[in-house]
């Protein structure tokens, strides 16, 4: 019986990097985590322990820190294909590299002085490959939205076990998690600057939010297709959005044991079990998404 290796990865997950750019007084920040996978000739580490073909996540490490430093950190999708592409073409053993970004955004409140904005993170996913293609995914995550009416779920199945009451006017709430894939583009540069990745950013989110507070919801997935939809209706660059939609249950407070009504005031926030609503919007003939989504 032939036993053989089946795909695999390896790098260094979760570097914590933070860059300063000193204008005089008035510092900036990027504050970010980076994780880099790479795969290629790793048969023979695998098999034998020969570590020949293996570039140390140590090194890896070292990697994200010194382009932080000479390069600064841009948008994250600029800098982890600069990151990517960097390990692909400077290492032959090295075939293919995966490297995400999150970044924790920090609220200005003076000129070297900041604040942890909320709990959202911006991410990022690239693939480059050995033939020269790259795949960039971007999104972000934890951007909790809340709709206080709106939001009916009813008409739904009922059977021997349903005991949930029709709503005609319920708190809709989430944590989003939008992930979305730029269509892949001809030619390119050694700065992966080809895209404004900040402008297509801020205004993915924005549709997003806009979809979200903006549409009357017959039910949680109606809302996940209205803000897929609205991403790639405003933008032409990305092909694919693929959403997380937790439903963050609000259930009626009963204050009838206190001889008081509740004409939706007063809520219980449950954190589990949540109803998790996930699903792909995607343009129709959108190209092959490849290892975008790995
Ligand atoms: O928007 C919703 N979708 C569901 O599928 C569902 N199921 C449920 O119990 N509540 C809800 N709400």
């Amino acid at each position: 019986m032939a036993i053989v290796l089946g795909p695999n990865r390896y790098g260094k997950a979760e570097t914590r990097v933070v860059h300063v750019t000193r204008d005089g007084e008035v510092h900036h920040l990027k504050d970010c985590n980076v994780s880099v996978s790479l795969s290629g000739e790793m048969e023979q580490v695998h098999r034998s322990g020969d570590n020949a073909a293996v570039l140390p996540t140590d090194s890896q490490k070292n990697t994200v820190y010194a382009f932080a430093k000479k390069h600064g950190i841009g948008e994250i999708e600029e800098f982890a294909l600069l990151l990517a592409r960097h390990f692909v073409d400077s290492q032959p053993t090295i075939h293919h590299a995966r490297v995400a970004v999150e970044e924790y955004g920090w609220e200005r409140r003076g000129p070297h002085s900041f604040a942890r904005s909320g709990t959202e993170v911006r991410t990022c996913v690239v693939h480059h490959d050995r033939d020269g293609s790259s795949a960039v995914v971007s999104g972000l995550r934890d951007l909790v939205v809340l709709n206080s009416t709106g939001s009916e779920f009813h008409g739904f199945v009922q059977d021997e076990y349903t005991t949930l009451a029709p709503a005609t006017d319920r708190v809709l709430a989430t944590a989003v998690t939008a992930r979305w894939r730029h269509a892949p583009y001809a030619g390119r540069t050694g700065s992966g600057g080809e895209r404004d990745y900040g402008r297509s950013y801020a205004e993915a989110r924005e549709c997003l939010l806009d979809a979200f507070a903006g549409t009357h919801s017959l039910s949680l997935q109606q809302t996940l297709f209205a803000m897929g939809e609205r991403v790639l209706l405003a933008r032409p660059e990305i092909c694919e959005v693929r959403l997380e939609l937790p439903n963050k249950h609000h259930f009626l407070v009963d204050l009838a044991p206190f001889g008081m009504d509740n004409d939706n005031e007063v809520y219980f926030a449950a954190d589990r079990p949540y109803g998790l609503i996930e699903g792909a919007v995607l343009r129709d003939g959108a190209p092959p998404a490849g290892p975008a989504w790995d």
